[in-house]
Formats: C-alpha cells, sequence, structure tokens
C-alpha cells in the first residue's frame, strides 16, 4: 500500500491561550474522498489551513507527500490544490482570464481549456467573475483547485450556499476529481454529502478527533443505529419501554414516540406490543443516518445535549440498568461520550 499523501499527528494549534485543535491525527490515504466533519468552531478550517501550510502549527506534524507544508510550501503547493475563498478573487475577472492567469503560476499546469469544459465553463469565460451563479462560481474553484494538476485538494465548504441541483453536480464533479486520480480532502457540513462522497470520515469536535471511520462505520457506532417511530394505540409503561434491550434514547412527541435502538429493540418492542395487544400506528423503523451519529460523537456549543424535537423520556423514565448496558456502543448520553478515534 502506498504512504498516506496526507499525515497529521497530534496536530495543536492555539489561539489566545485556548487550543482550538487539540491533538488531531489522521492520515489521508492516496486516492480516497477523506471528509472532515464537526461542528462550527470545531476546528476543521484550521486544521485543513494548517494542511495546506496557510497556518504554522503550534505543536505536532503535518506531512503533505512526504514535505512539511510550512518549511516546503512551494513543494507542496505543486501536489497540492486548495480552493480559494470567493473574496481572493477580483469579480471583474473574467473565468479564461482567472483560468490563465492561476496557470502561470505552476511550471505544468493542467490545460485550463481542457478543464473548462470538463468542468462545464467553455461557454462561461468571457463572463466576469461577479455574473456567475453560485454553482458555476464554484466549479470555477475547483478549476482553479486543480490548474496545477495536484495529486490531493483541499475543498472547504464548498457547497454552502447552493441550490439542491447545483450541490448534486458538484457532488458529482467531486467523484470525478477522485476517479481522475486526485485525492479529496473535503471540508463540509452536510451529512448528505459526507455520506455521499467520502470514503472516510473524520469527526472534529472541540479540536479532537471524535471519531474517524467511514460514514457506515460510524453510523453503526452512533448509540442508537436503528430509529423506531410509531404512535401507540394506547400509551406505553415507560417502565415497559425502558426495559427494551439496547433502548439508547425515547422521545415522545404528541403521542409518537421516537426510539433508538437497534435490531434487538425492535424485536423486543414488537413482542411487547403484541402482548398488550397495542397497535403501532404509522409503524416506521429505519437505519439511523450520519446525522443521528454526528449529533451522537459531537457537542453543541453550549455543551448541552443535541436537542431534538421532542421530548425526551429522561433516564428517570428508563431505569439506569437500561441506559448503560453496552454492546460495544457508547451509553445513551446527555452531553459528549467522547468515542475515541
Ligand atoms: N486566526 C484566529 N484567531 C483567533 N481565533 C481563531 C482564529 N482562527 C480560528 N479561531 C477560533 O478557533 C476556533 C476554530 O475555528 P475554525 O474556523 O477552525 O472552526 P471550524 O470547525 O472550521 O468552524 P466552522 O464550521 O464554523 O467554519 C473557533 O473558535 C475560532 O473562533
Amino acid at each position: 500500500m502506498p504512504p498516506p499523501i496526507i499525515e497529521v499527528r497530534d496536530l495543536r494549534k492555539v489561539y489566545g491561550g485556548r487550543a482550538v485543535v487539540d491533538g488531531v491525527s489522521f492520515a489521508v490515504e492516496q486516492g480516497e474522498i477523506f471528509g472532515v466533519l464537526g461542528p462550527n468552531g470545531a476546528g476543521k478550517t484550521t486544521t485543513v489551513e494548517c494542511v495546506e501550510g496557510l497556518r504554522v502549527p503550534d505543536a505536532g506534524a503535518v506531512r503533505v507527500a512526504g514535505l512539511d507544508p510550512v518549511a516546503d510550501h512551494a513543494r507542496v503547493t505543486r501536489v497540492l490544490g486548495a480552493q480559494l475563498q470567493e473574496s481572493e478573487l477580483q469579480p471583474k475577472l473574467t473565468v479564461r482570464e482567472a483560468l490563465e492567469l492561476y496557470a502561470a503560476f505552476y511550471a505544468h499546469p493542467a490545460d485550463w481549456r481542457r478543464l473548462a469544459e470538463r468542468l462545464g465553463l467553455t461557454d462561461k469565460l468571457n463572463t466576469r467573475f461577479a455574473k456567475l451563479s453560485g454553482g458555476q462560481k464554484q466549479r470555477l474553484f475547483i478549476a482553479l483547485a486543480l490548474i496545477g494538476s495536484p495529486r490531493v485538494v483541499v475543498l472547504d465548504e464548498l457547497t454552502t450556499g447552493l441550490d439542491p441541483r447545483a450541490r448534486r453536480d458538484t457532488w458529482q464533479l467531486i467523484e470525478e476529481v477522485r476517479d481522475s486520480g486526485v485525492t479529496v480532502l473535503l471540508v463540509t457540513h452536510f451529512m448528505e454529502e459526507a455520506q455521499r462522497l467520502c470514503d472516510r470520515i473524520a469527526v472534529i469536535d472541540r479540536g479532537r478527533v471524535a471519531a474517524l471511520d467511514t460514514p457506515a462505520g460510524l453510523i453503526g457506532r452512533s448509540t442508537g443505529s436503528t430509529v423506531i417511530s410509531f404512535t401507540p394505540s394506547v400509551p406505553l409503561a415507560p417502565a415497559d419501554l425502558a426495559a427494551l434491550p439496547r433502548l439508547s434514547s425515547a422521545t415522545e412527541k404528541e403521542g409518537r414516540l421516537t426510539l433508538n435502538g437497534t435490531d434487538a429493540t425492535v424485536d423486543a418492542l414488537l413482542t411487547l406490543l403484541a402482548r398488550h395487544r397495542i397497535t403501532a400506528h404509522q409503524l416506521r423503523v429505519t437505519d439511523a443516518t450520519l446525522d443521528d451519529a454526528f449529533l451522537d460523537l459531537t457537542t453543541t456549543e453550549t455543551d448541552a445535549p443535541a436537542p431534538t424535537d421532542g421530548h425526551p423520556l429522561t433516564p428517570t423514565d428508563l431505569t439506569p440498568t437500561d441506559l448503560t448496558q453496552t454492546d460495544g456502543h457508547a451509553p445513551a448520553r446527555p452531553g459528549h461520550h467522547g468515542a475515541p478515534a
């Protein structure tokens, strides 16, 4: 197996005496789409900007293709393409001018005409940046990130502000970029995006890696990997609910119950309902999504429990033993359960 293209070890960055990145480690393999996911202020941008050599770590090590992004900055820029922020392009620059200008920065640039064609920008070459739609701007940013024929591109919140169709088009482009052999480091807020695109995801929370896994692995790791919702014909006794195996959370809203658990929870629930001759109206059993895993793995800014739409049935409704039993999953939380990477 080739060595990882990006290695981050014990990265630490301190602002105003506070470690906003506090011992982050991960390795990105060649050819993968690696996601960095986390709540606002978690330290994602700080981390990837250390990878890009735009910020200097206070401790730890970063290597891109074996190079130090700060000490070997010029060489790293030949290997790593970074997405520009919108403010970095002159509004009056046309697409052609931007592509020519950025191509001129590299000794061996990609053919910008072919890039423009690949990214559907050919008929926009004479359009000024300010006149492009959000999706067209993003396609130009991808083109500019690829113009130096990099081995890895860093895309930070690329699809924020795009409509669903433009976002999906951008996803397809990102997949095509990867299929052309370029490794992608993707910072995103969108669970659907991360779930669809990423081979692996590092969930960053409060400057640390809360979990690192495939999307399916993260979902499986969430305390309730199966979500069961239904409206019982007769209210269920809290003690009966609490006795359900592997139940990690239960909420009730306007008579409708939502339980997070596993297949074992579903089996036991069906038995319970049959025993009491209770009908479960509009019964839905779904797999947890990355959204559920994310809420499970991260804290909110105030360190409050993740918000729910309904009323959580508190531990007084559920017996403590049911809340602490584990099968490799962490117990139900309020707050952070700090699953290690
Ligand atoms: N140059 C800076 N000076 C001081 N504090 C900073 C600086 N850059 C970032 N921070 C702080 O570090 C923390 C992490 O910021 P960062 O931008 O890395 O988070 P993020 O995960 O990318 O957030 P978001 O999802 O909101 O973009 C924040 O609390 C932020 O205020």
